[in-house]
Parts: structure tokens; C-alpha cells; sequence
């Protein structure tokens, strides 16, 4: 799919989830690091593939944790703790689309048809590790329209990108 805003490719991570993790997050069940390695390993591959053919795109991931961010940068493996530092998509930038629990538990609520319940927010929010100074991030509010959004992250990555 493209990102028509941008005219990048655009993929939801929730693509790239096991029939498995899909059908465990339905029944209301938070899924382990072990349920979210070969996931996070498909969204890197699929990144580090479009970032060598030296193609832009966007994709959306909870990437809750550093150690998910880690394995989108780099590939490296949580179940070995072989922890390679060095990313493979240097120009990667995350995006941390922060919001009030209210705010986004009263947009999800508003999904239809979505196979994750809002019961899960409460333990999102809890597994949720905010990005440290470490890790190249920009964080933007969601309390604003999309296209309120969509024009601050461009401009935002646009001042990373330039300096
Ligand atoms: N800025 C906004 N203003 C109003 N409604 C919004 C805004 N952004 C998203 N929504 C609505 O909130 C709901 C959730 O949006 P969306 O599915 O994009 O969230 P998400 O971050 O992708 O969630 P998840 O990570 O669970 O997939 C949708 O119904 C969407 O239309
Ligand atoms: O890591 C996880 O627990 C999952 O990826 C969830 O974050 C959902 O898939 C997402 O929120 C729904 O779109």
C-alpha cells in the first residue's frame, strides 16, 4: 500500500502479525516478548529490504518496548541476547505518537471491527517503555486532528533529516 500523503510505501504493522498473536490479542490476551520477536524480525526485514533498494516508507508499530526498537533497527535476537548495537536502517527514525490514556482509549473505542479490544490499552500502557535520549525519536502529540498530526511529524523529521 502507498502512503498517498508522502508517496511512500505505507504497511500497519498489524500485517505482519501470526494468525496466532492476532487470535490471542481477540481473547483479550497481552502477547510476551516471544510472541512479538518473529513479528518485530518480519517488520525489520521488510524495512531493511525497502531501505535497500533505498526506498522511503512509513510503517505503524506499538514498538512498545526499547528492546522491540532495538530488534526494528538492527535484527538482533531477544533470544539469544545477542544484541547487535549498530543499526541496519540508519536513516530510521520512530515516532512516538503520545496521547492521554482517555484520548486513546476514546478512539479506540470508535474502531469497528478492530481485533484488539480497548481491555488491552491498560496493559500497552504498562508494558510501554517511552523512548530514552539514546534512541532517535521524535515524539508528537495526538491531541490534534490527522492533519494537524501528519503536517507536525513531517515537519518535525524533515529537522532531523536536514541537520
Ligand atoms: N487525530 C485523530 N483525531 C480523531 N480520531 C483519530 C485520530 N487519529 C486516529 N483516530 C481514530 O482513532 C482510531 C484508532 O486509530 P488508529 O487505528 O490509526 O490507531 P493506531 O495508533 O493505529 O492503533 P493501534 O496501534 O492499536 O493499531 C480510529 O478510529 C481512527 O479513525
Ligand atoms: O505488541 C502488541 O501488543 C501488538 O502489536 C499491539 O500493539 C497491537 O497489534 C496493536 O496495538 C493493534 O494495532
Amino acid at each position: 500500500m502507498e502512503d498517498t500523503l508522502l508517496g511512500v510505501s505505507f504497511r500497519d504493522a498489524d500485517e505482519f502479525h501470526s494468525v496466532e498473536n492476532k487470535k490471542k490479542m481477540s481473547s483479550g490476551i497481552p502477547l510476551t516478548d516471544e510472541d512479538r520477536y518473529p513479528w518485530l524480525m518480519a517488520i525489520h526485514n521488510y524495512m531493511k529490504d525497502l531501505h535497500n533498494e533505498g526506498k522511503s516508507g512509513v510503517v505503524t508499530c506499538s514498538a512498545l518496548k526499547k528492546s522491540y526498537r532495538q530488534i526494528l533497527l538492527t535484527g538482533s535476537d531477544i533470544s539469544t541476547r545477542d544484541q547487535k548495537t549498530n543499526s541496519d536502517i540508519e536513516s530510521l527514525v520512530f515516532v512516538l505518537l503520545n496521547g492521554s490514556k482517555d484520548i486513546i482509549l476514546s478512539r479506540m473505542s470508535q474502531r469497528l471491527g478492530h481485533f484488539m479490544p480497548s481491555s488491552l490499552l491498560e496493559s500497552q500502557l504498562a508494558t510501554l517503555e517511552l523512548p530514552d535520549n539514546t534512541e532517535r525519536c521524535i515524539q508528537v502529540s495526538i491531541d490534534n486532528d490527522v492533519e494537524g498530526i501528519t503536517d507536525e511529524i513531517i515537519k518535525r523529521i524533515s529537522e532531523i533529516t536536514d541537520s
